[in-house]
């Protein structure tokens, strides 16, 4: 079953510095599959965060349209940085979109103990590391038991080991609260370990390149070794490569 169905006939930027308007998408098609985690690939500026913007409805000025599945789809947003409010604690922010109901803070709360951040609750931002931030807007995401979440990059400029971790509980969370995952990377590992389809884009304007199914099992997603001997079958990329 499709979750989301996007259909691009046009979308633009006003052009800037006297350039004419370069389309970023023109006709343009993507099914995504309920429950399925789809992972975008392609080169820096081309138009990803723009895509996840149509789909999440904050940007409307296009041509084409979006369906979903299911009427008024929950939709959790991680943006590519964390963009916690400074004046927030921990867990207003992973409250701040959600309905004021009874027990609406039991289940926060009882979500950042199980994402490792139960201490962090009562503090500001400004206190955590850039991997504990990005934890909480990963929280603030999953909060809203998404019937979509979209992800931009969010693991990005942390160090390995960090970036390690956060994807490892990604995927548990996923495991535990199934739901239709569209992530947006620059890094194919990162992809390959975490997704079931990849879509390689390329353009402008956009079109899909490669649309790839990852058929690891959990077992081969976590052994280097199998990740790029996929990669290098899959995608033509050699051990090396840094994409
Ligand atoms: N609000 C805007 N007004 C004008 N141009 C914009 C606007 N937002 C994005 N663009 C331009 O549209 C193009 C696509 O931007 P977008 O952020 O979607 O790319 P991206 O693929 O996500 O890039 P990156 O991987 O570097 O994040 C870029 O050339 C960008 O400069």
């Amino acid at each position: 079953m499709t979750a989301v169905s996007i259909e691009i006939r046009a979308k633009t930027f006003p052009a800037a510095g006297g350039a004419p308007a370069r389309p970023l998408y023109a006709d343009f098609k993507l099914d995504v599959a309920d429950r399925s985690f789809t992972a975008l690939l392609g080169p820096s500026g081309l138009g990803k965060t723009t895509l996840l913007n149509l789909i999440a409805g904050v940007d409307r000025d296009f041509e084409g349209r979006v369906s979903f599945s299911r009427e008024q789809p929950r939709i959790g947003y991680a943006f590519q940085s964390p963009r916690l409010l400074p004046w927030r604690t921990v867990l207003e922010n992973v409250t701040l979109p959600l309905p004021k109901t009874a027990g609406t803070l039991t289940r926060a709360r009882g979500l950042l103990t199980e994402m490792g951040l139960g201490d962090a609750a009562d503090v500001y931002p400004e206190r955590l590391s850039l991997g504990m931030q990005r934890r909480v807007a990963l929280a603030r995401a999953f909060a809203v038991e998404p019937d979509l979440l979209l992800m931009d990059e969010p693991f990005v400029s942390l160090d390995e080991a960090n970036a390690d971790r956060l994807r490892d509980l990604l995927a548990e969370l996923i495991a535990r609260r199934p739901t239709t995952v569209v992530f947006v990377t620059h890094d194919s590992r990162e992809a390959v370990r975490l997704a079931d389809r990849l879509v390689v884009l390329a353009g402008p304007p956009v079109r899909i390149e490669q649309d790839v199914a990852v058929t690891l099992t959990p077992e081969q997603r976590a052994m280097p070794g199998e990740i790029d001997r996929f990669r290098q079958t899959a995608l033509g990329l050699t051990r090396g490569a840094v994409a």
